[in-house]
């Protein structure tokens, strides 16, 4: 069911609980890693944090993949220290770089600098470690159709949102968050080969008909960026 034609008529397998569609989402994403495994000597990820991927992490660690060859990166970063509660890495530390999984190479995005800006041309170079384009991408998607940390009111996003940007990261300073964010751009992410949504909530469902309803006004919901290159769905209640 995953792999949905965009735009849709969304049919998720009703009834299926956030256990459920996590599950389902970390077979799907081991089997893509694997996939790229076959061929490269090394795969590429990059995952979203927020609260909606934890039980996807704690699924995903357990598969039994050959780590050590795996780059893992976050699709965005809070601009915070790294022992945080409200930092990605942290998230991803505590979850999924546990137990055999600790073994992948992961590449933060929080740099020692004390500003985004400042600690972008770090990540940069640091992100320029893994293989491109990436093998996997987990996005999730917040109620104002950012995905990332694509924010409709950062005063960066168009420059984000260039189809044709070098740049993989750049500093984002929504006015809507409370810290500012370092994210991939979108020419880094749509490149993945592959893309999986992961939503929990029927307000998240909401949020994505009303952007599936205009596809055209990127801007106003970055979401769309990635809707129309093909996305698998896997949502739950
Ligand atoms: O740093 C972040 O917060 C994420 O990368 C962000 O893009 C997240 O995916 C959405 O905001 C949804 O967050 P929830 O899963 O908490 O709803």
């Amino acid at each position: 069911m995953p792999d949905i034609d965009w735009p849709p008529t969304i049919t998720p397998e009703l009834g299926e609980s956030a256990d459920d569609v996590a599950a389902r989402l970390a077979d799907a994403v081991a089997d893509r890693l694997e996939a790229a495994l076959q061929s490269r000597d090394r795969a590429s990820m990059a995952v979203s944090g927020g609260s909606t991927p934890r039980p996807f992490f704690e699924k995903l660690r357990e598969k039994p993949l050959d780590w050590s060859r795996i780059d893992i990166t976050l699709a965005d970063e809070r601009w915070v220290p790294t022992d945080s509660k409200d930092s990605n890495e942290r998230l991803l530390r505590e979850t999924l770089l546990q137990g055999a999984a600790s073994g992948a190479r992961f590449i933060g995005l929080k740099q020692r600098h004390d500003t985004a800006n400042a600690g972008q041309p770090l990540a940069e170079e640091a992100l320029s470690q893994m293989t491109w384009p990436l093998d996997v991408l987990v996005l999730g998607m917040g109620n104002d159709g950012h995905t990332a940390s694509l924010f409709p009111d950062a005063p960066e996003i168009d420059r984000a949102l260039e189809e044709s940007l070098a740049d993989r990261c750049m500093a984002l300073h929504p006015a809507s968050q409370p810290q500012p964010r370092l994210s991939l751009t979108r020419s880094a992410l749509a490149g993945a080969s592959w893309i999986a949504l992961h939503l929990r909530g029927q307000d998240k469902m909401d949020t994505l008909e009303t952007a599936i309803g205009d596809m055209n006004a990127v801007r106003d919901m970055p979401i769309r960026a990635f809707l129309s290159t093909g996305v698998s769905l896997f949502w739950s209640p």
